[in-house]
């Protein structure tokens, strides 16, 4: 098969775009690919990195607000839709997939506009802007949540699950903590703000880092790329214990997430997929500046099936994160029943079929 894949801006809409193009190629391995990103997502180093064709297009998202911006936002638009047509007209792909993110927006547009089957996969329970407008021009779409299906035209839709879900579930794990200077025995909390780490959440881990040395469990603290150095500076003169790792990101989370105790982090819809999928309790700060705020509906399913604990971003700090962890940590028995509540919600046979 040919294929031609966008979704980009945050890690939430490119990794379900690799699962993917990994089922596909598992199941057609001459499947020639090409993925479409924009210049400025995390996409163009995530998806080089897996040596998988990229393309960029220069594209940026809708101010909410009226903004001259807006302007520039149209014409880089109309151009991407542009440039995509030629690349589809070079690549001749049997199917165009968007997975979210003002990028999939232009391939997508203009993959259906020259009559080349399309498909879009929407992650949230609440549809985003991109999917919204494709929803109208597009043969099929895929949903993560039951909820979104009523957001989308019936004849169309399906609920399939989250690919990315499906990928970590079958990932048969051989990581092991010692290869980033960790212990293989103990228990490991992992803090991460989504793909790109969050600021209030940083702050809270840094304000109660040194504690955790008095601690028999080890902790991950996960920064975001982009956040990496500024923390780094803001530790400089504080002792970070050995059972603490500072990373910038993690690229193979596949294999790191069935070795974690427990998460602390947002709750972007492909972060629920994960966790759900294999069942990890969890600690959820829902970003409270999403649209719909929809990160909170998120937490909320899992936390109304007693699957994870919900600390509301103004009520993080140190200290509250500090005892909401050692409450989870000290409590096996809260931590199986949370993980049990949590994989019942997993949605693992997400149909990836459906989508190639
Ligand atoms: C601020 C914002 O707009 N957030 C949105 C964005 O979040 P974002 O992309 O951050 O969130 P998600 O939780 O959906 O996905 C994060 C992905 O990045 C991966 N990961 C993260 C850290 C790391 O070091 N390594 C790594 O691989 C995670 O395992 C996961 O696969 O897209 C999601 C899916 O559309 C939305 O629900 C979120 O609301």
């Amino acid at each position: 098969m040919r294929l031609i894949i966008s979704g980009g801006g945050t890690g939430g809409h490119i990794y379900p775009a690799l699962a993917v193009i990994e089922d596909l190629l598992q199941q057609e391995p001459d499947s020639e690919i090409l993925y479409v990103g924009s210049e400025r997502g995390l996409e163009g180093g995530i998806v080089k990195k897996q040596g998988i064709k990229f393309i960029p297009l220069e594209i940026q998202g809708f101010k909410r607000s009226l903004s001259i911006e807006n302007f520039k936002t149209v014409s880089l638009f109309l151009k991407s839709v542009k440039k995509s047509k030629q690349i589809i007209r070079d690549f001749r792909p049997d199917v165009v997939i968007g997975t979210g993110g003002y990028v999939s927006g232009a391939v997508v547009y203009a993959a259906a506009r020259m009559k080349v089957p399309t498909l879009i996969h929407e992650q949230n329970s609440v549809v985003g802007l991109t999917n919204k407008f494709l929803s109208r021009f597009v043969d099929k779409i895929g949903v993560g949540f039951e909820a979104a299906k009523g957001q989308f035209p019936a004849k169309k839709v399906e609920f399939v699950g989250n690919p990315r879900a499906q990928q970590v579930a079958n990932m048969k794990s051989d990581f092991k903590w010692s290869s980033i200077g960790l212990s293989d025995d103990k228990r490991t909390v992992l803090i991460f703000g989504g793909s790109q780490g969050a600021p209030r959440i940083n702050s809270a881990v840094v304000d109660t880092i040194t504690k955790f040395s008095q601690r028999d469990y080890q902790v991950v603290f996960v920064t975001g790329q982009k956040r990496y150095d500024g923390i780094m500076q803001e530790l400089t003169n504080i002792k970070v214990a050995d059972n603490v790792k500072v990373l910038p990101y993690i690229d193979n989370m596949p294999s790191v997430l069935p070795k974690v105790d427990l998460i602390v982090g947002r709750s972007g819809a492909t972060s629920i997929a994960e966790i759900t999928a294999l069942g990890i309790p969890a600690i959820l700060i829902p970003s409270p500046y999403v649209t719909a705020d929809h990160q909170t509906k998120n937490t909320l399913s899992l936390v109304e099936n007693d699957a994870a604990l919900m600390i509301k971003e103004p009520e993080l700090n140190g200290e509250s994160l500090l005892k909401s962890i050692d409450h989870l940590m000290l409590d096996n028995q809260q931590r199986e029943h949370m993980a049990e509540q949590s994989k019942k919600m997993g949605v693992v046979d997400s149909a990836i079929g459906y989508l190639t």
